[in-house]
C-alpha cells in the first residue's frame, strides 16, 4: 500500500477557492492532483524509502485511514475512498487464505530478488511484468471441493 498505491494520484481534485498549499498560490478552478506515490516513497519522510520492510511500522501510531499525510492509500477527506474498511478485510483474508491453501515458488529457479516490482500505467496501478508462480496445494484434497 505504501510502495505499490492502488491509485497514486488519487481522485482529481478542483480547488474550490484562491488557496495556498506550502509556498503554492493555487488558483480558484485549478485541477489538484496528489501524488501519493512520491509522499509515500519520500526520502525526507521515509527512512530507505524503496526498500519493503513492513517492520518499519512497528511501534508506530501511523495509519491508513486518511490522517496521517505521509500514508494515503485510500485517500484523505470527504472523498476519501468508503470502502477502505472491507478493502483491508478483503486483502487479508484472501491473503490468508491462499497461504493457508497452497505452497508457492517462483518460476524458473527465480529468487525473491530477481522479481521486477516495476508498475505500468492503468486506471489503478497494475505490474509491468505479471506475476509467474508455481502454486501447490498443501491441504487434503477433499478440503478443496467444499470451498
Ligand atoms: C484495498 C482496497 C482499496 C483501495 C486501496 C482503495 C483506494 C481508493 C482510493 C485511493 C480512492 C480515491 C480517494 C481520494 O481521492 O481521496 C478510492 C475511492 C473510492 N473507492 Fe476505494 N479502494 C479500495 C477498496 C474499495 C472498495 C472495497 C470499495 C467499495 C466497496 C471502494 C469504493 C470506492 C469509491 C466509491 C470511491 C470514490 C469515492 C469518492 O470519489 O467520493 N473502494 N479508493
Amino acid at each position: 500500500m505504501r510502495l505499490h498505491p492502488v491509485a497514486p494520484m488519487l481522485v482529481p481534485r478542483l480547488a474550490r477557492e484562491d488557496c495556498k498549499v506550502g509556498e503554492y498560490d493555487i488558483k480558484k478552478g485549478t485541477q489538484v492532483l496528489v501524488n501519493t506515490w512520491t509522499i509515500q516513497t519520500d526520502p525526507s519522510v521515509w527512512e530507505n524509502p524503496n526498500e519493503f520492510n513492513p517492520d518499519r511500522f512497528i511501534g508506530k501510531n501511523i495509519d491508513v485511514k486518511g490522517q496521517d499525510f505521509e500514508l494515503l492509500p485510500f485517500g484523505s477527506g470527504r472523498r476519501m475512498c468508503p470502502g477502505y474498511a472491507l478493502g483491508l478485510k478483503v486483502i487479508q483474508s484472501s491473503l490468508a487464505n491462499l497461504l493457508h491453501g497452497f505452497n508457492w515458488s517462483l518460476a524458473d529457479e527465480m529468487k525473491p530478488e530477481d522479481l521486477n516490482m516495476e508498475e505500468t500505467f492503468g486506471l489503478s496501478m497494475p505490474r509491468k511484468f505479471p506475476l509467474i508462480t508455481i502454486v501447490e496445494p498443501r491441504l487434503p484434497f477433499d478440503l478443496y471441493n467444499s470451498i
